[in-house]
């Protein structure tokens, strides 16, 4: 007969101490013909709280669209504009960082439009997806509006085009099959710290959101004086004791003469700029907003491989 210790009954199951289940991290590229319904789907994913990029953004660089949670995995949602074929040298690395900077973990998701079934551009799309090595998902959207028995024919004709791993039915507008897509992408995540702390995550679409409507301003303001590769960031959003928030920006252009034409006569043209951005991202935000920009030259930054590397991106060569 042989002593085998008696089990540890005594242990605490499920207390504070208990190991949490390990973080996951990720990226999902969301793709799919223009009105398939991407806004609506981010903004089912992501929930109330983060889905703050209500309102359509020119997006350049910021590519991240909202940050869902699915228990302990961070699912960071990306748009790629022009993912098939990106033609400036950021908007490729945009893309390589997309595909590739999260590795094994990034998914990538289709979104149908299930009414309009297999058009040119959703053509186009499936035609390209084979050179993506990553787990695909295929979602079927607006079901809502159509016959099921047109849904089963048209997810098998699309996965006979291209094999998915995985394939949803879902209506984005009235929440239906979202929570499964959340859990699904919840799995595919690489094990792994989370990219936005817990407390930034609700901030972190605004910083982006931020930068973006001032980019537009200048833009606005000055599109014939300014190179295209000016860009905006925003250094600080902290909410203030009033509910109200501190908007700390730096635009960055390329060569002092620029910084001049930004700063304008006196400062009156970053004050026009700074005073039609805080208007616009008070009115995304919600929020009462106090804006603070700053204008600085980084020379070259564009094709500065140091640059891409503070980015986290890789430096695409060859362009
Ligand atoms: N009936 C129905 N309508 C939907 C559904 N999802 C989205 N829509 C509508 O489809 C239209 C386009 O949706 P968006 O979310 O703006 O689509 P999108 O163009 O792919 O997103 P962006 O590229 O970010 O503009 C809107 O009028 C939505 O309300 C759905 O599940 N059912």
């Amino acid at each position: 007969m042989t002593d085998t210790p008696a089990p540890h009954d005594d242990e605490p199951q499920g207390s504070p101490d208990a190991p949490r289940e390990p973080t996951r991290c990720g990226f999902v590229a969301l793709i799919g013909a223009p009105n398939a319904g991407k806004s609506t789907l981010i903004n089912a994913l992501v929930g109330a709280k983060v889905s703050i990029v209500s309102r359509k953004v020119q997006t350049t660089r910021a590519l991240v669209r909202g940050i869902a949670l699915q228990g302990a995995a961070q699912i960071i949602v990306v748009d790629t504009p022009g993912i098939f074929a990106p033609k400036r040298r950021l908007d490729r690395a945009m893309v390589t960082s997309a595909w590739g900077g999260a590795g094994d973990a990034d998914a990538v998701a289709l979104l149908v439009d299930a009414r309009k079934g297999v058009d040119e551009e959703v053509e186009a799309i499936l035609a390209k997806l084979g050179e993506l090595k990553r787990p695909k998902l295929l979602i079927l959207n607006k079901i809502d509006m159509i016959d099921r028995t047109r849904l089963l024919g048209l997810a098998q004709d699309i996965n006979a085009r291209h094999p998915f791993k995985e394939t949803y039915m879902i209506s984005a507008l009235k929440g239906d099959g979202v929570d499964k897509v959340r859990e699904s992408l919840g799995a595919m995540m690489a094990p792994g710290p989370w990219l936005y702390p817990e407390d930034q995550i609700s901030d972190a679409p605004l910083r982006i959101l931020a930068a973006e409507i001032t980019r537009e301003k200048l833009f606005e303001r000055l599109h014939d004086e300014l190179p295209y590769e000016s860009t905006v960031e925003t250094d600080q959003w902290k909410v203030m004791k009033d509910g109200s928030a501190r908007v700390e920006q730096t635009i960055f252009v390329a060569r002092e003469s620029q910084r001049k034409i930004v700063l304008g006569k006196g400062g009156q043209t970053i004050r026009a700029i700074g005073e039609m951005s805080r208007k616009d991202i008070a009115e995304a935000a919600e929020v009462k907003v106090h804006l603070f920009l700053f204008v600085k030259v980084r020379e070259n930054w564009a094709d500065d491989p140091e640059r891409y590397r503070e980015m986290g991106l890789e430096f695409p060569r060859g362009g």
